[in-house]
């Protein structure tokens, strides 16, 4: 069922919280809503989910307006950051209780539901706990519980609101695994709101990025990543250097360093003040000034096995220079605490001042 979202707008109050959003999300994919706390994603979510409702604008699950629909009818599945589980229902009950209550004419009997409820907890590798109550469980297996329960009522969309957010990073990132590879199996459109950028990107298949209450990038996950296309997608996403300069023709000017830009980094007008990103891993350290982007002082060295993380204090950049190079590449060159050194881009990502 694919998801197609049209000039959604949301006030509360005086605040625009969603301000004119569109977006068309594929049947069967995994999108990830991403953004920094207060974007939106949330009450984005909430909306498709008939939880909310939009000032204005419309949603269509494939042909079907559901704008004005409720939860019930859109059949939308939930999974929230806390696991609403019952806690005096044992686990079996729990992943039951939304065909349980369902109108009698609707309603599958009851071997049925036994049948179901048994093969979710085969899916979610939990049915040796059906008798089991939620206190017993971890936090990663009441969640899994919770995407079973969501998943039992054979939802057209389902809709995860950071739903390993309250769990400890191994268990985060084994569960995002996992939930991958789940979904790919189930193939149901899912929307899944995260401000953790990898978790974002490991897991989606399509990443949409917000800001302020607007759509800034929907993408591949790895276009978000070396292809971002506005500013804050920019810094929001991956570690960032970042150099204020000034353009001219092909010459980055920052101080007293004039650098060459490659013919595929120019941006469409090439004057006026610059703001330069680039990638930790997109310096090389050099100890000549050679189409150089700054110099400064080593002012620690880490190495974290496979690379070596340099800083380096230089009056170019307000926040200290970070490097990420090869151990092997470091060793090569034997560059020492307190020695001066100067940065040579790989890559460079400038966004221009328009306002000066
Ligand atoms: N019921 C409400 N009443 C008033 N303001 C609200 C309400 N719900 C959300 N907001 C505001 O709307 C903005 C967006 O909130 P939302 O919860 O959608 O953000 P979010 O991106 O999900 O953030 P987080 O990652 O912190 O959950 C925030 O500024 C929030 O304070």
């Amino acid at each position: 069922m694919s998801v197609t979202i049209q000039n959604l707008n949301k006030h509360f109050g005086d605040f625009a919280a969603l301000k004119n959003i569109n977006l068309e999300l594929n049947v069967g994919e995994l999108t990830a809503l991403l953004g920094p706390s207060g974007c939106g994603k949330t009450s984005l979510l909430r909306i498709i989910a008939g939880l909310d409702f939009a000032d204005s604008g419309k949603i269509w699950f494939a042909k079907r307006e559901v704008t004005e629909l409720s939860a019930a009818q859109r059949k939308v599945g939930f999974v929230f950051q806390h696991y609403a589980l019952f806690r005096q229902m044992t686990i079996f009950d729990n992943v039951a209780f939304g065909l349980q209550v369902q109108p009698r004419r609707v309603r599958p009997s009851k071997a049925e539901i036994a049948d179901r409820v048994f093969k979710l907890l085969q899916l979610v590798k939990l049915e040796h706990l059906a008798q089991s109550y939620p206190d017993q469980l971890s936090g990663g297996q009441r969640q899994r519980v919770a995407l079973a329960r969501a998943l039992a009522v054979k939802p057209e969309v389902l809709l995860l609101d950071e739903p390993f957010g309250a769990l400890d990073a191994q268990v985060r990132k084994t569960l995002r695994r996992w939930l991958r590879t789940l979904q790919h199996e189930l193939n149901i459109t899912t929307v899944f709101v995260t401000h953790d950028q990898e978790e974002a990107l490991e897991v989606s298949d399509r990443v949409v990025v917000m800001n302020q209450g607007r759509v800034e990038q929907v993408d591949l996950p790895r276009n978000i990543y070396y292809a971002p296309q506005t500013e804050f997608v920019t810094e929001f996403v991956g570690d960032n250097n970042v150099f204020h300069g000034h353009l001219q023709q092909d010459q980055l000017i920052i101080g007293e360093f004039v650098h060459q830009i490659k013919a595929n980094g120019k941006p469409n007008h090439n004057h006026g003040s610059t703001t330069a990103y680039v990638r930790p891993y997109e310096l090389t350290l050099s100890r000549h000034s050679n189409n150089a982007l700054a110099k400064g002082e080593i002012s620690h060295i880490y190495n974290i096995g496979f690379l070596t993380r340099v800083e380096i204090h230089s009056s170019q950049s307000q926040q200290p220079i970070e490097v990420l190079l090869t151990q092997a590449q470091f060793q090569q060159q034997q560059y020492q605490l307190g020695e001066t050194v100067f940065l040579i881009p790989d890559n460079l990502n400038l966004f221009q001042n328009m306002n000066l």
